[in-house]
């Protein structure tokens, strides 16, 4: 696949979604990133990741005109994430994809510059210090977010009843009820080795409130189910042009002397 560097002639000629503000709150630890592995550092002291999801406390999927999101109810720790690099334990409220016009691109972090097609972010907040999502995405250690590259190859089983949803959400706004989902069914089946830094949301307010943990094991998705993703548009239905849901990935941002820690050695 492209590099990131050989594609980059061709991303600069992508349209940002959103202009990006000259000034980011703080700046020095901003998201995506490169991950060059030889520069990772093996932490041996990172627990296992302990990933615990309800499929009942999944409620619905909208078009937020930028991705579409499935939204789990975080009222209650049903749905949970702890361990890894965490001190604390922290609460799905929804996960999302990132994904380009073609296969070339779309990931938002890369590996080696090994550009993906797409990437999943599943979203988590930290319930023990804070009561809400709209709290914790303002504070350092509020938020941690799972990314998971996705590769075009076989077809995923879990995902298709999602793709399935998606044409009745294909304009901005547009919400439908989306019930009893496992997002445990769209993990590698390797869990144990990722990569952790810390990092921001890659979409506004673009607060350094994220520690990522970005799973060195893709999944693989049919180029037909992938499809279907470019299929959403940005623009609402009262909107006259339609523009298609794709390249909804941010550039990539310097690492500001940030170390990235592998659970592998
Ligand atoms: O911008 B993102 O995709 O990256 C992390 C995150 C967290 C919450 C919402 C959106 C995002
Ligand atoms: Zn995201």
């Amino acid at each position: 696949s492209l590099t990131a560097s050989s594609s980059r002639f061709v991303l600069s000629r992508v349209h940002p979604m959103w202009q990006e503000p000259l000034a980011i709150p703080g700046g020095d630890r901003q998201s995506p990133i490169n991950i060059t592995m030889r520069k990772s550092i093996y932490d041996p002291h990172l627990q296992p990741l302990s990933i615990r999801y309800d499929p009942r406390t999944c409620q619905q999927i909208w078009n937020n005109g930028y991705s579409f999101l499935v939204e789990f109810d975080d009222t209650t720790d049903k749905s949970t994430l702890r361990g890894g690099p965490l001190e604390d334990q922290y609460r799905l409220c929804q996960f999302h994809f990132h994904w380009g016009e073609s296969n070339a691109w779309g990931s938002e972090h890369t590996v080696d510059r090994c550009l993906y097609p797409a990437e999943l972010h599943l979203v988590h907040w930290n319930s023990e210090k804070y009561s809400l999502f709209e709290e914790a995405v303002m504070e350092e250690n509020g938020l941690a977010v799972i990314g998971i590259f996705l590769k075009v190859g076989k077809r995923h089983d879990g995902l298709q009843k999602l793709v399935d949803a998606l044409p009745a959400i294909r304009h901005k706004d547009s919400v439908v009820e989306f019930t009893r989902f496992d997002p445990g069914c769209l993990l590698p089946s390797n869990t144990d080795n990722y990569w952790t830094y810390a990092g921001s949301l890659t979409t506004p307010p673009l607060t350094e409130a994220v520690t990522w943990i970005i799973m060195k094991q893709h999944i693989e998705v049919s180029h037909d189910q992938l499809a279907v993703f470019r299929s959403l548009l940005f623009t609402s239905a009262e909107e006259e042009a339609q523009k298609s849901m794709v390249n909804n990935f941010r550039c990539q941002q310097p690492l500001r002397g940030r170390t990235v820690r592998s659970s592998f050695s």
